[in-house]
């Protein structure tokens, strides 16, 4: 496991995250190393929406430290807690395009809502920021005339719009098919790379996003079981890792649903 580091953008210090009285992730030490490409990868129910929730301060760790760009996580208020969630991009599963605003005002929203900024700059950073992603002719288009891996990228446009240093990505590849998989994917890295984010992908795509990640984290079984490399992840022979990768429905992956995650964890 890699120790956390003064220089990180995330830093998880012996977590544990509960949901009620179920412990859903157990002592997760690990850090994200700012300007990396991070996923994270677990079986469905794992916990790692979870862990985005704790990322973004919507859920107190039940114990341990969270860091997040610098800042402790909770924040001491409300104000301190919105000031750090605007540092933060956040891309949600469903794109959350307002159907009654074009792409252009969809993209403008969060410069409108946050800053003071005049039309011609805001025009200017929501064009730059299209052409980012490949759609600044499709600015005067109706989100009902994208597609599904264009409705994708005006969205990913919008939580980007405000230059956040960090970008979360929840499940960015869910019902894309495999072109506009491979669109997504690449544009994750190169917006990372060429905007100087740091990027850290929820996904169960495991094939698709390892490509472009740094480094990897699996949850399962309540905790931390892999943290390293891509290739370090595909080389692995222990079961457990070749269960998930390989999706075999046999293995000490359990697929029932277990009131009490540490039993899930000894059972
Ligand atoms: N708000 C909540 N209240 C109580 N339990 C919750 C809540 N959200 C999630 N859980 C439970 O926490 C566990 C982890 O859920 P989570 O959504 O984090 O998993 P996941 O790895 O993101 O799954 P998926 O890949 O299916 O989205 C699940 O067993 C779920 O039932």
């Amino acid at each position: 496991m890699s120790e956390p580091s003064a220089s990180a953008a995330i830093v998880f210090d012996h977590v544990t995250l509960r949901r009620g009285a179920r412990e859903i992730v157990r002592d997760a030490h690990f850090s994200i190393p700012t300007g990396s490409v991070t996923a994270v990868l677990g079986p469905s129910g794992a916990g790692k929406s979870t862990l985005l929730n704790a990322v973004v301060g919507e859920l107190r760790p039940a114990s341990g430290r969270i860091e997040v760009l610098g800042e402790t996580l909770p924040r001491p208020n409300v104000r301190s807690l919105f000031a750090l969630r605007k540092r933060m991009g956040v891309l949600l599963q469903g794109n959350g395009l307002l159907s009654d605003l074009d792409v252009f005002e969809n993209v403008a929203l969060p410069l409108r809502t946050h800053t003071d900024l005049p039309d011609e700059v805001i025009a200017e950073l929501v064009l730059m920021k299209l052409h980012a992603v490949g759609l600044r002719e499709a600015a005067q288009l109706e989100p009902t005339q994208l597609s599904g891996g264009m409705a994708r990228r005006v969205a990913l446009a919008r939580a980007m719009v405000m230059d956040p240093p960090l970008m979360l990505y929840d499940e960015p590849l869910t019902g894309l098919d495999p072109i506009a998989c491979g669109v997504i994917v690449d544009l994750i890295r190169r917006l990372n790379d060429n905007l100087g984010m740091t990027s850290l992908v929820i996904t169960h795509h495991v094939h698709e996003t390892l490509t472009i990640a740094d480094r990897v984290l699996v949850i399962a079984n309540a905790g931390i079981v892999f943290d390293g490399a891509p290739d370090a992840l595909t080389r692995s022979t222990d079961p457990l890792l070749r269960q998930f990768l390989d999706g075999a429905p046999d293995g000490p992956i359990g697929f029932d649903y277990r009131g009490s995650a540490k039993a899930a964890a000894h059972g």
